[in-house]
């Protein structure tokens, strides 16, 4: 397969990148973050996420987020919604698109959204007809894609099965999470086999963590299987607080750098999604985890 001419990058700093901060990060904050990734060409952000605030008080102020921000032409601003009570409000707010996110690992469905992975398909069916009947398309995650921090390895096979169950469902696009990085390249083109076997492949997204540093060389691997739709974190913030130790996700910079160097288009000016990674990673008190955002301050 060559490789795609384009690709899609979906920008997932605002939520994931910064769910498990420790310290509440003002909304005002988060509002300029979401402006400034805009301003440097990203066409998709993952805005806000409308879980309990008990399970996850970094995104309490998900109204105010998503009711808040500039909205910018060709842009989308997306959010998680687990259930139908996310979802609702989430529409009140005029959300145009959201995602549902379940799991490859039991385990880890358990921890992260307190039901089975058949338990969690059953609340999404109901969340994927409301969402069609009010317009708004619905994205679906499966974590755990190449390993889980509970139960380990993840066979490829219950991946897809998931992936599936989810793309029947009505999700137009699947994002494959490897949510605590422990993925290799070969892994990762032997489970995305697995997952296109029932899904194409202009379907499926790669959403890679950088945990052991295997991110990049296993976007790599499945961009040269015609995957052309990436998740990214901006100074790649991040991680899962589900997933004890889990770091945050391939850099937007870093994914921006290599594609430009294998002329893919994304259509983000570098300079500024970099000048983006370091404001936030110093307003917010954080170490800069793109390679190429240090690099290029530094220069
Ligand atoms: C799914 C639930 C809500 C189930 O949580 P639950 O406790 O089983 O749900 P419940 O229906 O029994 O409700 C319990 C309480 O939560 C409230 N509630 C219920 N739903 C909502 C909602 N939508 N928004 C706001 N509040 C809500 C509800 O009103 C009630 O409030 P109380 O009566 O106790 O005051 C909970 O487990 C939860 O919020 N989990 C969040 C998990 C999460 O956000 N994880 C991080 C995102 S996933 C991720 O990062 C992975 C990904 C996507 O990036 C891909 C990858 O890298 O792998």
């Amino acid at each position: 397969m060559p490789f795609p001419k384009s690709i899609r990058l979906v920008e997932v700093g605002p939520r994931d990148g910064l769910q498990n901060e420790p310290e509440p990060i003002d909304t005002p904050i988060k509002l300029e973050l979401i402006d400034r990734l805009g301003a440097a060409g990203i066409r998709y952000i993952e805005a806000a996420s409308f879980v309990s605030p008990k399970w996850v008080p970094q995104m309490a102020d998900y109204r105010e987020v998503m009711t808040g921000l500039t909205r910018r032409k060709g842009v989308t601003y997306s959010a998680l919604t687990p259930n139908l009570e996310g979802l609702e409000v989430a529409l009140e707010c005029g959300v145009e698109e959201v995602a549902v996110f379940g799991a490859a690992s039991e385990t880890f469905s358990q921890k992260n959204i307190n039901c089975s992975i058949a338990e969690s398909l059953d609340r999404f069916a109901p969340v994927l007809e409301r969402a069609k009947s009010a317009g708004v398309r619905v994205r679906g995650y499966v974590s755990c894609v190449l390993g889980c921090p509970y139960e380990g390895e993840i066979a490829p096979a219950k991946v897809a099965e998931v992936s599936k169950a989810l793309y029947e469902m009505g999700c137009y696009e699947v994002s494959l999470g490897d949510t605590i990085g422990t993925g290799t390249p070969l892994k990762a083109k032997h489970m995305l086999e697995a997952v296109a076997k029932d899904i194409p492949i202009d379907k499926l997204a790669a959403h890679f963590h950088d945990t052991y540093g295997q991110a990049l060389a296993n976007l790599y691997a499945v961009l040269e299987e015609g995957v052309a739709v990436v998740d990214s974190s901006v100074a790649g913030l991040g991680g899962c607080p589900y997933a004890k130790g889990a770091s945050g996700n391939v850099a937007s910079e870093d994914v921006v750098y290599m594609l430009n160097g294998m002329g893919i288009e994304s259509g983000i000016d570098l300079d500024k999604l970099a000048e983006t990674g370091n404001w936030i990673t110093q307003t917010i008190g954080r170490p800069n985890r793109s390679k190429v955002g240090v690099a290029l301050a530094a220069k």
